[in-house]
């Protein structure tokens, strides 16, 4: 059985307009697995459903229909086995580094020396072991997300959900911190759903890309490119890199072409 298992999810928002009640059908139908160790990118035009399938796996959203089975457990909450990163490190401000890493640790009822230990270990696999004791005010928007990372790493979750974790970053950081994110795996063979709307980073980190459209998945395509990865710069002649690259773009493309004449 795979380790995680998103079968006809469905989700349905109530809302009220003007007075009106409506509905929106986010996600119909949606459907994918994944394999322990493997990193599935999820992307697609805005208002597809990403985020809203990212919260259903992480248990922050109830599905209307459908099962999300991760490590034969059933989501119905959110639970340790799964941690998320999302675009703003949503770090606590009055916690330093290492004391915001050790947060999840504690909450899980680990003694102090331990999981200030362990907090240490995460912040040294993330590179910011000498940042322990800077407050977030004191860190770079990269060095917040790797925080971030370090502080989702730290439960040992099953699986790693991340929400467009480096879209807010400049594109110099943001490439740095996707080739930190490969090493990390490489070393910890972390299983990783990320959602992106950045088809260089989706093609770059991830075993199988799905691609979403109005709720549903329109298209998965598998990444034949072996691991360890090298960097973007030496992926771009790839011809493996430039063949889902340029699938994805025309996939996205006709979808906005579809809205756009919709639209009119
Ligand atoms: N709480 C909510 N109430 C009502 N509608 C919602 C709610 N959350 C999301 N939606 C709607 O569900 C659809 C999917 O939203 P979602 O945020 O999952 O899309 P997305 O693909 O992540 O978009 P983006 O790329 O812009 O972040 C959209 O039509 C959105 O307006």
């Amino acid at each position: 059985m795979a380790l995680v298992e998103i079968q006809n999810v469905s989700k349905t928002f109530k809302t009220m307009m003007a007075g009106a009640r409506g509905e929106v059908h986010a996600l119909s139908g949606v459907s994918f697995s994944l394999e322990r160790g493997e990193i599935v990118a999820i992307t697609g035009a805005s208002g597809c459903g990403k985020t809203t399938m990212l919260r259903i796996i992480m248990g922050l959203e109830q599905a209307s229909g459908g099962s999300v089975v991760v490590n034969g457990r059933k989501v119905s909450a959110c639970g340790y086995d799964r941690g998320m990163v999302f675009q703003h490190s949503e770090l606590l401000p009055w916690r330093n580094a290492v004391q915001n890493v050790a947060f999840g640790l504690e909450l899980k009822g680990m003694d102090k020396p331990t999981r200030v230990a362990e907090a240490q270990r995460y912040l040294d696999l993330v590179g910011l072991g000498h940042a322990a004791e800077r407050l977030p005010h004191q860190l770079s928007g990269g060095m917040k997300q790797r925080v971030g990372i370090a502080r989702a790493l730290a439960i040992g979750p099953d699986v790693l959900l991340m929400d467009e974790p480096f879209g807010a970053l400049d594109a110099q950081t943001r490439e740095g911190l996707q080739n930190e994110l490969l090493a990390i795996q490489a070393k910890t063979q972390q299983t990783i759903i990320l959602v992106t709307h950045d088809l260089d980073e989706a093609v770059l980190l991830a075993d199988r890309v799905v691609v979403m459209s109005r709720g549903r998945v329109a298209e998965m395509l598998d990444v034949r490119l072996p691991r360890p990865r090298p960097s973007l710069a030496a992926l771009r002649g790839d011809p493996e890199f430039g063949d889902k690259r340029l699938r994805l773009w025309k996939l996205l493309k006709t979808e906005m072409d579809a809205d756009a004449r919709k639209a009119a």
